[in-house]
């Protein structure tokens, strides 16, 4: 299957390069040859029916899964693969179900996120030194900023659990923001969120962006994707068929064939209007 590309690869170095990423599970070809670049500050778009390879995509570029074939750079360096490393270089994500803490308060739950930025080892933690102390109060320091950010700073002692959905998902990103990423891959974010939710979900998202972190969001919400995202690569059986602008990407035959025939602005209204995505 060729691949349609709209705009050319940034001549800069990419802060993310994803190449020839392939994998497999038994018989069944999940990803298959895929490359991905993000640069700074661009936000992109990861689109593709239920079961394309999208969320298994995120896996391979976040140290869940050992690609098959492929590799993935982060700054120019190999990524190792295990979760916590990839998180120390600079790749912080989300879930596309919520994965908190639900029985911490919010404010701990952003504190658990700024793990991979802590120094202080165990032997300070337990005699709770001055060193501990310190990284302690300016990271309880950062955490509220992030709740600030994320506009849920009044709930900082909630239990995770008792937050509103949509709060729930924002919390999400600020304990991912917590580890002080460079890249921040975002699975399905609006999910369940009603429209207002998913509006706001798209500032958030833009102001992210503005603080000098690139995104690279998996969303069913067609809206939302071509709303926010400088380009978007579409998966169809695990193969990127097309990456470009909203244009080509919402003209293009082999995509609108994937979405069942039904044209990609149609797609995009029926997800939308009950606020509810068309998956799982
Ligand atoms: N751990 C695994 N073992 C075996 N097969 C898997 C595994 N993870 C995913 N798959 C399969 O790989 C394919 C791609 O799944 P994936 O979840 O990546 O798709 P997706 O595009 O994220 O779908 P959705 O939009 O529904 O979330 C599916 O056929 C899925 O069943």
């Amino acid at each position: 299957m060729s691949t349609t590309t709209a705009t050319a690869a940034p001549t800069a170095t990419p802060l993310l390069d994803a190449r020839g990423v392939t994998m497999r599970f038994g018989g069944l070809t999940a990803v298959n040859n895929v490359d991905l670049t993000v640069a700074e500050g661009e936000i992109i778009g990861l689109i593709g029916p239920n079961g394309a390879g999208k969320t298994t995509f995120f896996n391979c570029l976040t140290g869940l899964y050992v690609p098959t074939e492929g590799t993935v750079r982060y700054r120019e360096k190999v990524l190792p693969p295990k979760p916590h490393l990839v998180t120390q270089a600079g790749i912080a994500r989300t879930f596309q179900n919520i994965r908190l803490f639900a029985n911490m308060t919010v404010l701990e739950n952003v504190l658990v996120g700024r793990h991979s930025r802590t120094k202080e080892g165990l032997i300070s933690a337990l005699v709770r030194g001055p060193g501990y102390r310190r990284a302690e109060a300016d990271s309880r320091e950062k955490a509220m900023a992030l709740l600030e950010f994320t506009g849920l700073a009044d709930k900082a002692e909630h239990l995770a659990r008792n937050l509103p959905y949509g709060e729930q998902r924002k919390l999400e990103i600020a304990r991912a923001l917590a580890s002080e990423p460079g890249l921040l891959l975002l699975d399905e974010p609006t999910a369940g969120m009603n429209p207002q939710e998913t509006r706001a979900a798209e500032e958030l998202v833009f102001a992210i962006r503005d603080r000098g972190v690139a995104i690279l969001v998996i969303e069913h919400d067609m809206r939302f994707i071509f709303n926010l995202c400088d380009r978007t690569a579409v998966l169809v059986q695990g193969q990127k068929i097309v990456e470009g602008d909203r244009q080509l990407v919402q003209s293009d035959e082999r995509v609108i064939t994937a979405y069942l025939g039904e044209p990609l602005e149609s797609a995009a209204a029926a997800e939308t209007t009950d606020g509810t995505e068309n998956t799982e």
